[in-house]
């Protein structure tokens, strides 16, 4: 079923160095977020923080009724059980085989027997794409397989709770989207809450179902990902279309002059809503939404040609069945 998270006036410093503050969100439960944010905005900090390696100033992290903020190292244990993690790099023990690294947190943390934990592990293989690749060290595989055995072991105690830092890091275009599908077929499959830290806009446009951005020492904005994509916030609209006018300069926030030579100077338009990646089972998510939905809901025109491309229109040449095939199985939505 997955776990909501909540986060209520979250501050976090190191020494005088204030990270970010005042952060408040609900990460709902069983859907996909996506944390995004210039780098050095603390969004690692803020997943270490999540998941209790890290104690905030101030405020809470309520999951289960427990505040991870103030609960005992017995209770934070507890909870932790709660949570699958995708290190960067993967995390692998080097000189373990991929079967052993992924069988490691059930021989840690389990009693279960070498049979069961060889159904589990071979399953979790399965779901990866990694039959077959057992005997082989992380040394001899390539980063995007590295990626998968990692998400393979972060799943082998059946989280309500995945993180993942920066899944897409070091992976080229093909391997992202590879990467992005099965994160999207695995949330269909086993229903967990995923939080996502990425820098890739392509992967924070088309994959979640909600995106937070980070920005200038707090939570610029958190919310469904159409919300965003069709902000006109000075801060979102310049990050998540990767655009240079904005408030968001080289080195975080521009001064003075550079925003006054900017005045009068035309945004580019909001590039056209992409639709979500939907699993490639066509069964829609539990938490998937029609798209546009909430631009609809919100009174919200989004921008012009939106949902477009995979939306069939009066005029559009596919068959009903095939159309019906390109969404999911539910009902074909309306331009908005
Ligand atoms: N344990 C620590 N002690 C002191 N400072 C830290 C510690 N961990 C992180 N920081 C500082 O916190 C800030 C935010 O770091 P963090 O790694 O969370 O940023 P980020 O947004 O994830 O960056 P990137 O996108 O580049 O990965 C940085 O200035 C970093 O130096």
């Amino acid at each position: 079923m997955g776990v909501e998270i909540k986060v209520e006036h979250l501050s976090k410093s190191f020494g005088k160095q204030l990270i970010w503050g005042d952060v408040s969100l609900t990460i709902p439960a069983g859907e996909i977020s996506v944390m995004l944010g210039p780098s050095g905005t603390g969004k690692s900090v803020l997943l270490k923080t999540i998941i209790g390696l890290l104690k905030p100033d101030q405020g809470s992290i309520i999951i289960e009724g427990t505040d991870l903020a103030t609960c005992s190292e017995k209770e934070l244990y507890e909870i932790r059980k709660l949570f699958g993690v995708l290190f960067q790099d993967g995390a692998m023990f080097g000189s373990m085989n991929l079967y052993d690294n992924i069988a490691f947190p059930l021989r840690e943390h389990t009693k279960k027997s070498e049979s069961e934990i060889r159904a589990i592990v071979m399953e979790k293989l399965d779901l990866t794409g990694l039959l077959g690749t057992e005997d082989k060290l992380p040394g001899e595989i390539s980063g995007g397989m590295r990626k998968r055995a990692g998400l393979a072991r972060a799943l082998v105690l059946d989280p309500e709770i995945v993180l993942f830092d920066e899944p897409d890091s070091g992976l080229d275009p093909v391997r992202t989207a590879f990467l992005n599908q099965l994160i999207i077929d695995l949330n269909a499959q086993i229903d967990a809450t995923f939080l996502i830290v990425t820098h890739d806009i392509n992967t924070a446009r088309t994959v979640p179902d909600n995106i937070g951005l980070l920005y200038h020492k707090h939570l610029a904005m958190f919310g469904p990902r159409e919300m965003l994509l069709a902000s006109e916030e000075p801060v979102v609209r310049q990050f998540l279309n990767a655009q240079r006018v904005g408030p968001i300069g080289m080195s975080e926030e521009k001064d003075a002059d550079e925003l006054a030579a900017e005045v009068g100077q035309e945004l580019p338009p909001l590039p056209p809503i992409p639709m979500q990646l939907e699993p490639s089972n066509g069964i829609p998510r539990r938490s998937q939404r029609e798209p546009g939905a909430w631009c609809r809901e919100h009174g919200v025109t989004p921008p012009p040609g939106s949902f477009g491309s995979e939306v069939a229109t009066a005029s559009d040449p596919r068959t009903p069945a095939e159309a019906t095939r390109r969404t999911g199985g539910r009902p074909t939505p309306a331009v908005v």
